[in-house]
């Protein structure tokens, strides 16, 4: 069941009435990435911070909360470059998986939540770092608005992110076409600007990016992700599975919380 938002979302007050406005997509990521934040962050913790539009405000309510002295020795492992430089503006200390192992909390978004709470990321071109970090933490919770939800993964027939290495990528991406044929599978290399004609994009990785578009159902998930794992050249695939232990979602009707069963 959905709760309704916390007081300081609220757009009037007793004293100044106004007429409600419907919330945004962008104030339904920022409703779900501050519960995160309020809910699950605690001084002391080593925090894995997300990348992405509704991870920035995650990073964003982190950054609040330590400046206003409400939380301490905290120290943040960012996902990204993009991720580093927000929170480094923000002064929140960080550290990298070399000098903490183990991650206590991990924030971030996701471009599609199946029931299950299996996901897949990477649009925003960070999944391994991202799979890395969050694979590493004890929890990973993960904040969305009702966008992102999906029947089944791959069901909004947007990209399906898979890292692969510059050498021979169309190579890659023609096996990877060929693997999931019976998907419909249609393998795209990502380019600057989104493009269909201009250089590659090149991720923190140094990395190219294939995104997979498919008309049907991948089918069993894991034997999906192992069988782009099982191919060289291949860094990492954008199915993040069983690994969320939340989902906040955010919605026109509140907020749900949807926990690992
Ligand atoms: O590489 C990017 C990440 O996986 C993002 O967390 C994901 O793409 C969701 O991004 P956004 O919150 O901007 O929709």
């Amino acid at each position: 069941m959905a709760i309704p938002y916390p007081p300081h979302f609220s757009l009037s007050s007793p004293e100044t009435p106004i007429e409600p406005l419907p919330l945004t997509q962008d104030d339904l990521k920022k409703i779900a990435a501050y519960k995160a934040v309020d809910d699950f962050v605690e001084s002391g913790m080593v925090v894995g911070l997300g990348t992405g539009s509704t991870a920035k405000h995650a990073v964003d309510r982190i950054g609040e909360l330590i400046q206003k002295g409400i939380l301490s020795n905290i120290v943040c492992i960012p996902t990204s470059t993009r991720t580093q430089e927000q929170a480094l503006s923000l002064q929140i200390p960080l550290s990298d998986l070399d000098s903490h192992p183990v991650v206590d909390l991990t924030i971030d978004g996701a471009d599609e939540v199946d029931p299950h709470l299996n996901l897949v990321k990477g649009r925003g071109g960070s999944l391994l770092r991202e799979k890395l970090i969050e694979s590493a933490s004890r929890k990973f919770v993960v904040v969305v608005d009702e966008s992102k939800l999906v029947k089944y993964i791959g069901g909004s027939g947007l990209a399906m992110p898979v890292e692969v290495v510059p050498f021979c990528w169309k190579f890659n991406a023609r096996r990877l076409e060929e693997v999931f044929g019976y998907a419909g599978c249609r393998a795209q290399l990502r380019r600057k600007g989104g493009g269909g004609d201009g250089d590659a994009y090149v991720t923190d990785n140094g990395n190219y990016i294939v995104d997979l578009y498919l008309e049907r159902a991948i089918g069993d998930l894991k034997a999906a992700s192992e069988a782009m794992m099982r191919m060289s050249g291949v860094v990492e695939n954008g199915m993040f599975l069983d690994m969320a232990t939340a989902v906040i979602v955010a919605g026109s009707g509140g907020i749900t919380v949807k926990d690992k069963v």
